[in-house]
């Protein structure tokens, strides 16, 4: 009957002069409109005639009297046919396959029903545009370099650990320019594209300097090394990786503070002792204030890794806490009364010529590494990291770096910018391994000119006062530029902190007044030879990505982005023999918790057979009501395709993950979304920062990312060090100016093509077309997310939490990603709704299905109750509504928190919800 419906209206066959008034009422049953264009337009509700036509509301069920108003003489037609198409905005053509030509086709072979049915998922879907390409030439980089780690001036275990156990032998750009830099104990500033190895670039020279302090360090002997990371995953990430590299050298114990796990458990690791400390800024500080075991008098290195995250996830009061507390530990320890009684009775055998103390002094002579000597003094060596610079970072560096290395490794710039050696600054240029800098021979003369240990320690503490001049509180970091030459210092008998600087002061200028007139040019020049090259770097604000990432962006009108994200699942990772690993970024964490749940109920079918009485009931709800509904919803014709079980086979693994998920279950997906063959991670930014996940091969971005850097980052979790990945980036027609945003930034993105994406329904339901089986996907989802209440209020506060992020994307990208041109309609559509969440609660009100069952707290007295017991106080009404939506915004504003509970106590009611 189709296929005859077809060619009856399809069929160019159709004389001429015949009319549709020379049809029978019977083949014209599902049509509504003569054929002239080869197309026709049948519908049950011709809204889009309405104003063309005149007509007037009295459309529903009278499809006859619409084709005998519709069949209009041919001239005319074919000019309403085609305002038919304006006003159904499809004006895009893709190789002759767009929206407009999927919907006349599911209007040909739909099913003939009582009053005709058209698709509202294809229909008055705005037109997607062909953007044309810019001429960008993106930033690249050179990931390998052809070296070895053998080449390095590093111990031999290190080098076959690295072969043997992480199977590495050849270095990457940014390790092979700066683990020298690193060793030398230099300051270190390094910017280089995601997933280019920049962990190990530090980890690896941190490990070598420890391994070389001789006598051998043990865990009891303080924390050496603190690195401080945005999110858990990485913390977790750069714990394991240190676990690797300490290997050869078991002496060395790494250990962790991410947040989530218990404060005291913690404490035990801290109280157990550790040598290098890998935690998140909020959990670091929060067990400095309470863990009185947790002491950085003996830190020799920072590394902040993800530098601009840090500071921009408002990290920067607890990254400044850090950097406070480092040092006031250490000056702190310069006055150790007890290190002083130690040191005098212990022999200097050059002195005496007596035999070897196995004290610090004597261990000293053994080492290797400058950096070695930097974790033997009271010196700092800071390290920051990032793929992307900001300015905030530049401040950072100026306040915590001193006489730093500026490292980037994009083609075009490819600089070492070292402070000290303003030569070095050129496009290319290498700094050979193990090349000695003038901070080297400064540390070597200063190295000889130590009388003693206390002179030592007040030299120590005096380059401490030089670093930045410490800081002045939590908050506001104080940067003094000032770089006095390390003297010995003359001995200060006084106690207290004011009279020790004061001489210090006065010996600074002193010599400062010497070296002026000759240094003072040379100085000028050095600081600049590292501000230059930062601030450049900065203001491009050119980005670089990996080459090998196929970068893609898909127009995809709002109702179509549910079914085309199913369907990139299910090309991806179903259709796809080999078995791929994709992540989807989406805006909120409520929506990834509902997209996540949805999609894996639909395609898996998992949580269908639960639900499976309570669709059944809705369905015969939905039947009743049926004069209610809206007769463009899609749920008639879907009936036909509520099948039972799975889309997919049931081994297609969803995962999501966000912020405010409980410790043990992010740390389990974070696991389990490494391990797995094939799946899915649907993610807020959370992951879209350091974590390096094997075989991820696709990175779907479903909600735009709120800054061209957070574009990079996300991008950056595929094609990573070896592999290669493609990255795709769902856009809407409205949203399409924000590819040109990110090509002034030099990122170049190639347009997809939208409708073929829908293509892998077909072959999980079972449709003989690709429009009817994105509209039985789509059918499954709404009936899913209508299924019952909690379904229902999931859904809506997806919906609600992603109109709210829409409407506060920071401004430069505002212009791009304005809310104002979103159609919340066709939005809802997006969350598999039928209503917005507006309408939806009107509805919810008289649907006895959908509402809320009255709470059996016993505190809780209903009207009858109260009837019942009089006196029995009453719930106010709007109480439970506040602490809700109290519930819901710190749920929102924990994203990234540092997983602590408040010192305070909390009310239960907030535990409950985290499960
Ligand atoms: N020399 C090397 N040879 C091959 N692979 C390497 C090498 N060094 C590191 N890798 C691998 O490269 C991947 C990415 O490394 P890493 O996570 O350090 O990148 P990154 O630069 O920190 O990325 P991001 O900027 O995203 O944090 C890891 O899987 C790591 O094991």
């Amino acid at each position: 009957m189709d296929d005859l419906q077809l060619n009856i209206t399809v069929s160019k066959k159709v004389p001429k002069k015949q009319t549709a008034h020379n049809k029978s009422a019977k083949e014209f049953k599902f049509v509504s409109k003569p054929e002239f264009t080869g197309k026709t337009i049948a519908r049950k509700r011709p809204q889009n005639l309405i104003h063309q036509q005149g007509y007037g509301k009295k459309h529903d069920g009278e499809p006859q009297t619409k084709v005998a108003k519709v069949a209009e003489p041919q001239e005319k037609s074919s000019e309403t046919s085609s305002n038919l198409r304006d006003l159904s905005e499809n004006k895009g053509k893709f190789h002759g396959k767009n929206y407009q030509h999927l919907s006349d086709d599911i209007q040909l072979k739909q099913k003939p029903r009582s009053g005709g049915w058209i698709s509202s998922l294809f229909k008055n879907n705005p037109g997607v545009p062909r953007l044309g390409q810019r001429a960008v030439k993106p930033l690249v980089e050179k990931v390998f370099t052809g070296k070895n780690f053998s080449d390095l001036d590093i111990h031999p275990h290190c080098v076959a650990n690295l072969q043997q156990n992480l199977n590495l032998k050849e270095m990457m750009t940014v390790q092979q320019k700066a683990i020298p830099v690193i060793l030398q104990g230099r300051d270190v500033l390094i910017r280089s594209q995601t997933g280019s190895g920049k962990t190990l670039s530090y980890a690896l020279p941190i490990i070598e300097g420890l391994q070389a302090i001789r006598p051998k360090i043990n865990r009891h002997d303080g924390i050496r090394v603190v690195i401080v990371v945005p999110t858990r995953e990485l913390a977790v990430q750069t714990y394991e990786l240190l676990i690797k590299l300490v290997k050869p050298f078991t002496w060395l114990v790494p250990g962790l503070l991410s947040g989530g796990q218990k404060r005291k458990s913690e404490k035990a690791i801290l109280r157990k002792g550790l040598n290098v400390l890998v935690g998140t800024p909020g959990r670091i500080n929060d067990h400095l204030r309470h863990t009185q075991s947790l002491n950085f008098c003996k830190t020799g290195c920072l590394v902040l890794d993800e530098a601009d995250r840090l500071l921009d996830m408002g990290y920067e009061k607890d990254v400044a806490a850090i950097v406070k507390a480092i040092e006031d530990h250490k000056k702190n320890a310069a006055y150790d009364p007890m290190a002083l009684v130690k040191k005098t009775f212990i022999k200097n055998p050059d002195d005496e010529g007596g035999e070897e103390v196995p004290d610090e002094k004597s261990g000293e002579e053994k080492y290797k590494h400058h950096l070695t000597e930097i974790f033997l003094s009271k010196e700092r060596q800071t390290i920051l990291l990032s793929a992307t610079l900001t300015k905030a970072v530049e401040n950072l560096a100026g306040i915590t770096m001193v006489d730093p290395v500026f490292i980037d490794t994009s083609e075009g710039r490819a600089v070492i910018a070292d402070s000290l050696n303003p030569k070095l600054d050129k496009p290319g240029s290498v700094m050979k391994v193990g090349e000695p800098t003038k901070k080297k021979e400064k540390i070597v003369k200063d190295e000889s000119m130590d009388e003693d240990d206390e002179s030592t320690a007040t030299k120590e503490v005096e380059k401490e006062k030089k670093r930045g001049d410490l800081i002045t509180d939590g908050t506001k970091l104080n940067k003094k530029k000032s770089k006095v030459p390390a003297t010995a210092a003359e001995d200060s008998d006084s106690d207290s902190d004011y009279e020790y600087f004061k001489v210090q002061k006065e010996l600074e200028t002193k010599k400062g007044t010497v070296d002026m007139d000759t240094d003072e040019e040379e100085e000028h020049q050095k600081v600049n030879t590292f501000n230059d090259a930062l601030k450049s770097a900065i203001q491009e604000d050119e980005l670089v990505l990996p080459s090998s990432v196929n970068q893609t962006f898909m127009v995809v009108p709002m109702k179509l982005r549910l079914v085309t994200l199913c369907a990139l699942i299910v090309e991806h990772c179903v259709n796809n023999k080999k078995g791929g690993k994709m992540i989807v970024f989406m805006a909120t964490l409520e929506m990834v918790d509902y997209h996540s749940e949805l999609i894996e109920t639909v395609l898996t079918g998992e949580k269908v057979k639960v639900k499976k009485k309570d669709n059944k009931k809705s369905k015969k709800k939905k039947s009743d009501d049926q004069s209610d509904e809206d007769s463009s919803s899609d749920s008639d014709f879907a009936a036909d395709y509520q099948q039972e079980g799975s889309l997919v086979p049931v081994e297609l693994e969803m995962f999501s993950l966000h912020g405010s998920m409980p410790h043990e279950r992010r740390m389990e997906v974070f696991k389990q979304f490494r391990l797995a063959k094939r799946g899915v991670l649907i993610c807020t930014d959370v992951a879209a920062r350091g974590i390096d996940v094997p075989r991820v091969d696709l990175v779907l971005q479903y909600c735009a990312p709120a800054s061209a850097t957070d574009y990079v980052h996300r991008v950056g979790r595929t094609g990573r060090a070896t592999a290669v990945g493609a990255a795709v980036l769902m856009l809407l027609p409205s949203e399409t100016d924000f590819v040109r945003y990110l090509e002034e930034k030099r990122i170049r993105l190639r347009q997809s093509d939208e409708s073929s994406a829908l293509d892998a329904l077909r072959s999980v339901a079972v449709a003989t077309t690709t429009p009817r089986a994105a509209v039985a996907v789509q059918a499954r989802l709404e009936a899913t997310a209508h299924s019952n209440r909690d379904w229902l209020a999931r859904a809506s506060r997806a919906y609600t939490s992603w109109v709210r992020f829409y409407s506060g994307y920071p401004r430069d990208v505002r212009e791009h990603l304005d809310a104002r041109k979103l159609h919340l309609g066709h939005a809802a559509k997006a969350f598999a709704l039928r209503d917005t969440p507006a309408a939806l609660a009107k509805r919810t009100k008289n649907d006895p299905e959908l509402q809320k069952e009255k709470p059996k707290n016993r505190l809780t007295v209903h009207e009858e109750e109260e009837k019942k017991r009089p006196g029995f106080p009453r719930v106010k009404v709007g109480s439970l509504a506040k602490l809700t939506n109290k519930q819901s915004s710190m749920h929102t504003a924990s994203e990234f928190d540092s997983g602590l509970e408040p010192v305070e106590h909390q009310p239960k009611r907030n535990k409950k919800k985290n499960k």
